[in-house]
C-alpha cells in the first residue's frame, strides 16, 4: 500500500498483504487522513538470471525442476527475497544453486515479465570461487562459448538475451 504527502511525496507504507487485505487498510487509512492519499500497487517481484563468465566462456544450466520448464536451458538464479537487492538475491541462488561464490557486475539489457508480478532480468557474473554444480534445480551445467551459444534450448526470455550475451564474451 502506498501514501502520497501533502507535497506529492509518495511511500510505501506496507508490502506483502494480499490485494483485499491492502485494499481494506487503505481505505482505512484513506477515510481518516487529512491531505494524505492512499492507494494499492501490485507488488513486482524480481527474478534474476546470472551470465556468469569465465575465460570467455558463459555458464548454462538446464532446468529439472519445475514441469513448464524443465530440461530447457537458463541462466541460473532466482527471485529476490523482500528487502534483498538484485544484487545480493543473485549472490544468494548462484551460491545455493551452483555452490560458488560470485559478484554481480552488471544488469544486461532487457526485461521480461515471466508471469503477471514477476520480472526477469540477466546480469552479468564473474565467478569468485568454486566450480559450479548442479546441486538443487538443474540437472546439468554447461560452459558455451560465444558460437555455441545457440547449441542448447533456452527459455525463451533467455534467447532474446543471447547477442548481449556474445557482446560480453567478445568482451572478455
Ligand atoms: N532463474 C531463472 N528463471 C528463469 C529464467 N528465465 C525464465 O523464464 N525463468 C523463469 C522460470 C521460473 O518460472 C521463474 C523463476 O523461478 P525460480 O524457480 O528460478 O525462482 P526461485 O529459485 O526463487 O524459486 P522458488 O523459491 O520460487 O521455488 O522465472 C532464467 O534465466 N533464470
Amino acid at each position: 500500500m502506498m501514501r502520497q504527502d501533502d507535497n506529492g511525496n509518495r511511500f510505501p507504507v506496507a508490502g506483502g498483504l494480499g490485494r483485499s487485505a491492502a485494499e481494506e487498510m487503505a481505505a482505512e487509512f484513506e477515510a481518516r487522513g487529512h491531505k494524505q492519499l492512499y492507494w494499492v500497487e501490485a507488488e513486482v517481484r524480481i527474478v534474476v538470471g546470472g551470465a556468469l563468465v569465465r575465460d570467455g566462456r558463459v555458464l548454462a544450466a538446464r532446468r529439472s525442476t519445475p514441469a513448464e520448464v524443465a530440461g530447457f536451458w537458463e541462466f541460473p538464479g532466482g527471485k529476490a527475497e523482500p528487502g534483498e537487492s538484485v544484487e545480493q538475491a543473485l549472490e544468494r541462488e548462484l551460491a545455493e544453486e551452483l555452490g560458488v561464490r560470485a559478484r554481480a557486475l552488471r544488469q544486461l539489457p532487457g526485461s521480461w515479465v515471466v508471469r503477471p508480478g514477476l520480472e526477469l532480468r540477466i546480469w552479468a557474473a564473474e565467478l569468485l570461487e568454486g566450480e559450479p554444480r548442479a546441486l538443487l534445480e538443474h540437472s546439468e551445467v554447461r560452459w558455451l562459448g560465444p558460437a555455441e551459444l545457440e547449441s542448447v534450448e533456452w527459455l525463451a526470455h533467455d534467447r532474446e538475451v543471447l547477442p548481449h550475451v556474445a557482446e560480453l564474451l567478445r568482451a572478455r
